[in-house]
C-alpha cells in the first residue's frame, strides 16, 4: 500500500450503491477502502472487486482459524481481489504463517490484530500484545493493527516491531481517537469509518482528517 495520506476508509455500510458512493467521493484522500463483514454479507465477496477499481482493498475478515481453513480464506480474499487481509494473532503462529504463506504466494500484504480498540480490547487482549506484535514480525507480516484509542500502546507495539513493519490505527473519530494523535505516536496509516461514512460530506470529512495529520 503507497502511502500518500495516511487514511484508511472504514465502508462499513452494507448496501453497494451507497458503498460505491462514498468510496468514488472520498478516492482521492485514502489510501485504502478496508471492506468487513457488514459489506460482504450483505452484497457479496464482488463488492471487493467494483472497490479494487478505486483504491486497494483490505479485506478485514479477521481470520482466526487452524491453519488450513486460514489458507482456504485467504485464497479467496486474494482471488476475490483483495490488496490486504487482516488477521487475528492469537490462534498462534502456525495459523498466522499460513496466512503469509498465501499472501507471498498472491503478493499481497497481512496485517495482525494485536490489540483492539474498543474498551473490552484491554481485557483479554492487553496482555499478550507485544508477543501477537513480535510474532507478527517474526512471521514476516506486512503489518499490525493497533489502536488508536491508546496512541501509548501504538508506541509500545512500533518499539517491538521496529520500523520494518507497518502500523494501522483504528479508532479514530466515533471510537474517540485522534488521527494525528496516533501517527504522531508512530502509526503509518488511521482508519476511519462513521466519521466518514456517516457525515453529510464524506469527501470534506476524509479531507480534513488528512489535514489533521498531515502525514
Ligand atoms: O481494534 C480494532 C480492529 C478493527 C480493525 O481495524 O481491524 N476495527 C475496525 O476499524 C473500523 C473502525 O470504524 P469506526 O469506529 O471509525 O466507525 C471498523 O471497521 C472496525 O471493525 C476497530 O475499530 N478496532
Amino acid at each position: 500500500m503507497e502511502k500518500k495520506n495516511c487514511l484508511i476508509l472504514a465502508l462499513d455500510v452494507t448496501d453497494r450503491e451507497n458503498a460505491l458512493r462514498i468510496a468514488n467521493e472520498v478516492s482521492e484522500y485514502v489510501d485504502s477502502i478496508k471492506v468487513g463483514y457488514p459489506l460482504v454479507l450483505g452484497e457479496g465477496l464482488g463488492i471487493v472487486k467494483e472497490l479494487a477499481e478505486l483504491a486497494p482493498v483490505i479485506a478485514d475478515f479477521k481470520v482466526a482459524d487452524i491453519p488450513n481453513t486460514d489458507r482456504l480464506i485467504c485464497e479467496q480474499v486474494f482471488k476475490a481481489g483483495a490488496d490486504a487481509v487482516i488477521t487475528h494473532g492469537f490462534t498462534g503462529r502456525d495459523s498466522l504463517d499460513s496466512c503469509v504463506k498465501v499472501a507471498e504466494e498472491y503478493g499481497r500484504d497481512v496485517y495482525v490484530v494485536t490489540e483492539m480498540s474498543h474498551p473490552g480490547g484491554v481485557e483479554f487482549f492487553r496482555p499478550v500484545a507485544e508477543t501477537i506484535a513480535q510474532m507478527a514480525a517474526d512471521a514476516g507480516a506486512t503489518g499490525v493493527v493497533a489502536p488508536a484509542t491508546r496512541p501509548e500502546r501504538v508506541r509500545d507495539i512500533r518499539k517491538i516491531i521496529g520500523n520494518d513493519l507497518h502500523i494501522i490505527s483504528p479508532g479514530v473519530g466515533a471510537q474517540g481517537g485522534s488521527a494525528a494523535d496516533v501517527i504522531n505516536a508512530g502509526a503509518d496509516w488511521v482508519i476511519v469509518g462513521r466519521s466518514i461514512y456517516n457525515s453529510d460530506s464524506p469527501a470534506d470529512a476524509a479531507m480534513k482528517i488528512c489535514n489533521d495529520m498531515k502525514c
